[in-house]
């Protein structure tokens, strides 16, 4: 299913700078801002898978926050299709970016189906009825993450893994323009995690769609990704396709016999055969 629309610009940092503020008691303030994070300037291009990698509590979850809005930013500021983020009301982001994060969703009593509806919402007219062309986006959601057969399922019902699949449908329902995604692999079995990123880096291809996925699948996002964006953990980020920034993986993962070799894009155990 393709959508007839304008070339896309993607996502854009301008001098982002990312992390918690310093909390305050009253008009006092206790401690000092938490930086994670500063003056980053990078883009996600439309039509190009971009993989989000960084050791544990290196930053990922709090860039994608930020990056659409969902949490301030502590300098700069983000774009989207050209807008600040900032001001930017949430309808109109909520028609060109679609979010899956980490955070458990509960989805009571609503099947397959239902859940996957929502992502038409942003896109409804003011009688909210789904026509014909909605259930066909549907219908074609369901089709690509492979969630077809669960249609009818309730959410409360679904496996981890399944549930995380269809939290995808419903963001691809949703038609954006940038689909950014916090680790969709965590709770999939392997060939389900190789088939996730290949579906997210044929996607974005055919549907010119500018997708922002974090994961740990360093090596199955190396091969896949068209650029990575790395946050080592030491205040930057580090961006570029995955052959040159290779190199700076090891720095970032490196650890007692562990080691990442850029050629092969694999892990090795230092002093095994
Ligand atoms: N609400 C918060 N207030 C203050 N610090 C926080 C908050 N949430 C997260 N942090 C801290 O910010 C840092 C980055 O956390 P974040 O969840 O963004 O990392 P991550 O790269 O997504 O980690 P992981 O790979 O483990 O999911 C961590 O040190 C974390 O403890």
């Amino acid at each position: 299913m393709s959508v007839d629309r304008t070339p896309g610009t993607g996502l854009a940092l301008r001098d982002l700078s990312i992390g918690y503020p310093a909390r305050r008691s009253g008009l006092r303030r206790t401690g000092t801002d938490r930086v994670l994070a500063e003056q980053l300037t990078a883009t996600a291009l439309p039509a190009r898978l971009t993989a989000l990698l960084g050791p544990n509590g290196s930053g990922k979850s709090t860039l994608l926050r930020t990056v659409c809005g969902l949490q301030p930013a502590l300098a700069g500021r983000t774009e989207i299709e050209g807008r600040d983020v900032a001001d930017t009301p949430p309808a109109r982001l909520a028609t060109s970016v679609a979010v899956v994060l980490t955070e458990r969703v509960d989805p009571g009593f609503l099947s397959v189906r239902e859940i996957v509806a929502l992502g038409r919402t942003p896109h409804l007219g003011v009688s909210a009825r789904m026509t014909a062309d909605d259930h066909a986006v549907v219908q074609w959601a369901l089709e690509v993450t492979g969630t077809a057969a669960l249609a009818g399922r309730l959410g409360g019902e679904l496996s981890d893994g399944q549930r995380q699949r269809v939290m995808t449908a419903r963001a691809l329902a949703q038609q954006p323009r940038l689909l950014i995604l916090d680790e969709p692999t965590s709770f999939l079995d392997v060939p389900s995690r190789v088939e996730l990123l290949d579906l997210l880096a044929r996607l974005a291809r055919e549907q010119d769609l500018a997708v922002l996925v974090s994961t740990h699948e360093l090596e199955l996002a190396l091969r896949l990704a068209d650029e990575v964006w790395l946050l080592p953990g030491d205040g930057r980020l580090v961006t570029g396709p995955p052959g040159l920034v290779a190199g700076e993986i090891g720095a970032a993962f490196d650890r007692g016999r562990l080691r990442f070799d850029a050629d092969s894009l694999q892990f090795t155990i230092a002093g095994d055969k």
